[in-house]
């Protein structure tokens, strides 16, 4: 492992960074923004995984041409608790900002609604979009296949995505509680970062070719990852390939990698967003309800654990203190290769 050095960049800085490398690559411009925007709130998270080294998965993204470069979703009314938005080809970030206010009508109207994003490319983490229903008031269910590298619990051949679930409540405050996690053991960017700054992984990650425990994150990229919590997150991750995939129409992670053709994309397919209204089930007793809940957070914290996202925001606090965020030198120096 080699010592690195880090460099500071505003917010300002940084969107415009990844502006300039999403243009340089041929994203068109609605596109841009949408992923800008995911890309710094990532890094000011200190989400590294799903930060500003998602532009070096995008450059290499865009080249294979698995992405329509100026794709302009559409969103359809399919029925009064669904909403789809076809994503055109383009990524999911876009295509999520234009679905967002039909969902939040049609769970405000009838206490529970789903958007199916359908054709979209998906790289990003899912708690933007589930802060995005949060700060609606409403509670919110994320999910969306991606390729297949994980193997089901019992098995050793990839077959799963890395399959993130994602899941949020809306609190009094500024923070809606939130976790976000790949159904893997870890999600497959920290395998990407450990390789790329020469780390080792724990067991428990992944597998090599042959079947055999590793702790080489390149071995476990080209073998196959593992589920979280063996059986448990592997059902888990099955349930994510079903709901988020022939139930809305779309791929699963087998048939994203399929279409990909060894292309070296990001995942293609659908994701699954439902948005739920407690004054749907509650009406008037809502707020009193909502309380109820709040003793179960404090619980939580009373015994020194932490609420996940907690960490979080956290950073992102800090970074909003500091008025931008810290990225590695060497990650810096990658980035900016990408505009050669
Ligand atoms: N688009 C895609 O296809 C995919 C996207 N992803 C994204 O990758 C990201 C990272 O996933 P993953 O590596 O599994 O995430 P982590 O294991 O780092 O974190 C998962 C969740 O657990 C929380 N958490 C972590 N430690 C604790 C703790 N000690 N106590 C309480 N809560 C805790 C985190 O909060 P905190 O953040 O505060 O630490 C977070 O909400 C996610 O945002 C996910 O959406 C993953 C797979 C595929
Ligand atoms: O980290 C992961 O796992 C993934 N992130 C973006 C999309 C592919 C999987």
């Amino acid at each position: 492992m080699t010592a690195d050095t880090a460099i500071f960049l505003t917010f300002d800085a940084l969107a415009d960074l990844s502006r300039r490398i999403l243009r340089h690559h041929g994203l068109g411009p609605n596109q841009i923004e949408a992923v800008t925007r995911t890309i710094v709130a990532g890094e000011r998270d200190g989400c590294a995984s799903h930060g500003a080294y998602r532009l070096i998965v995008c450059a290499a993204t865009l080249a294979t041409g698995k992405v329509i470069r100026d794709a302009d979703p559409e969103v359809c009314d399919s029925a009064p608790g669904l909403a789809r938005v076809d994503a055109g080809g383009g990524y999911a970030q876009l295509a999520f900002e234009r679905g967002l206010p039909l969902l939040v009508e049609k769970a405000q109207a009838a206490g529970i609604a789903a958007l199916a994003i359908n054709n979209c490319v998906h790289f990003a983490a899912l708690w933007p979009e589930i802060e995005a229903v949060t700060d609606q008031g409403l509670v919110a269910l994320a999910c969306t296949p991606s390729h297949a590298w994980v193997a089901p619990a019992g098995g050793r051949k990839p077959l799963f995505g890395t399959n993130p679930l994602a899941f949020g409540w809306p609190r009094p405050g500024p923070y809606p509680f939130v976790f976000d996690f790949a159904t893997s053991a870890v999600a497959r960017g920290e395998i990407e970062l450990h390789c790329r700054s020469g780390r080792k992984i724990p067991t428990g990650w992944g597998i090599d070719r042959e079947g055999n425990d590793t702790t080489d994150p390149a071995a476990a990229l080209a073998g196959a990852m593992l589920t979280f919590g063996g059986h448990k997150g592997s059902a888990l991750s099955a349930m994510i390939e079903l709901i988020a995939g022939p139930l809305i129409g779309d791929m699963t992670s087998a048939e994203s990698l399929t279409a990909d053709e060894g292309a070296g994309s990001s995942p293609i397919g659908g994701e699954l967003i439902v948005a739920i209204d407690p004054s749907g089930f509650l009406g008037d007793a809502a707020a009193q309800h909502m309380n109820r809940a709040e003793a179960l957070f404090e619980g939580i914290t009373a015994q020194g654990a932490r609420l996940p996202s907690q960490r979080r925001f956290a950073a992102r606090e800090q970074s909003q203190e500091r008025g931008g965020v810290t990225l590695a030198r060497t990650l810096h120096d990658d980035l900016l290769r990408l505009l050669d």
